[in-house]
């Protein structure tokens, strides 16, 4: 399945714990793209600079990382935790014709206030270029106008879980294991 939400909204939070119950693999795209950055290749350093901008990296990139690294732990996997994908209505349709369609679309959602103090604090302590307060907001402006329409494209489907991620972590968590308890 997807974890889907804005930035700041818990999507990491949930899927260590979900990794941890439930042994999916978790691939989440923003980790895949800063290890990328971090190996300092050529593509790394342009990925970078788009990062730091808070703007999105182009789709097919973006769903080539995901595509090697499900293909990488095929043998191995329970199941896929797709943390952070699609960005916008193209990349899921995308992401349907090359791999297949999820089985669910975890989405965890926050106020928008809430989730520019999680990343204010996070950035603190978490050295991530773009966990500041430019940045936060030029991400959350994408978030609305590209992303979220995302989760129309899914209802259709009726394999969207809303989950109210205001709630503390372990109470988010109890809900996330209904919502996939309720698939098995
Ligand atoms: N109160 C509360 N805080 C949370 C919850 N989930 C995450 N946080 C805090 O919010 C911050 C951001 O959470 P992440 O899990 O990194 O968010 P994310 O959705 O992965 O964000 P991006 O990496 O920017 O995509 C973390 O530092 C957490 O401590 C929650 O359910 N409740
Ligand atoms: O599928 C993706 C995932 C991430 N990003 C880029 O990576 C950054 C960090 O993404 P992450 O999911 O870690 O954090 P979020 O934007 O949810 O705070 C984003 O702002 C984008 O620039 C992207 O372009 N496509
Ligand atoms: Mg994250």
């Amino acid at each position: 399945g997807h974890i889907f939400g804005g930035p700041g909204s818990g999507k990491g939070t949930q899927c260590e714990k979900i990794v941890a119950k439930y042994g999916y693999t978790h691939l989440s795209s923003g980790d895949l793209l800063r290890a990328e950055v971090a190996s300092g290749s050529e593509r790394g350093k342009q990925l970078q600079a788009i990062m730091q901008k808070g703007e999105l990296v182009p789709l097919d990139t973006v769903l080539d990382m995901i595509k090697d690294a499900m293909i990488a732990k095929a043998d191995v996997s329970k199941g896929y935790l797709i943390d952070g994908y699609p960005r916008e209505v193209k990349q899921g349709e995308e992401f349907e014709k090359k791999i297949g369609a999820p089985a669910l679309l975890l989405y965890v959602d926050a106020k928008a206030e809430t989730m520019v103090q999680r990343l204010m604090k996070r950035g603190e302590t978490s050295g991530r270029a773009d966990d500041n307060e430019e940045t936060i907001k030029k991400r959350l402006d994408l978030y609305y106008k590209a992303t979220e329409p995302v989760i129309a494209y899914y209802e259709k489907r009726g394999i969207v879980r809303k989950i109210n991620s205001e709630l503390p972590v372990d109470e988010v968590f109890a809900i996330v294991v209904k919502a996939i308890d309720e698939l098995k």
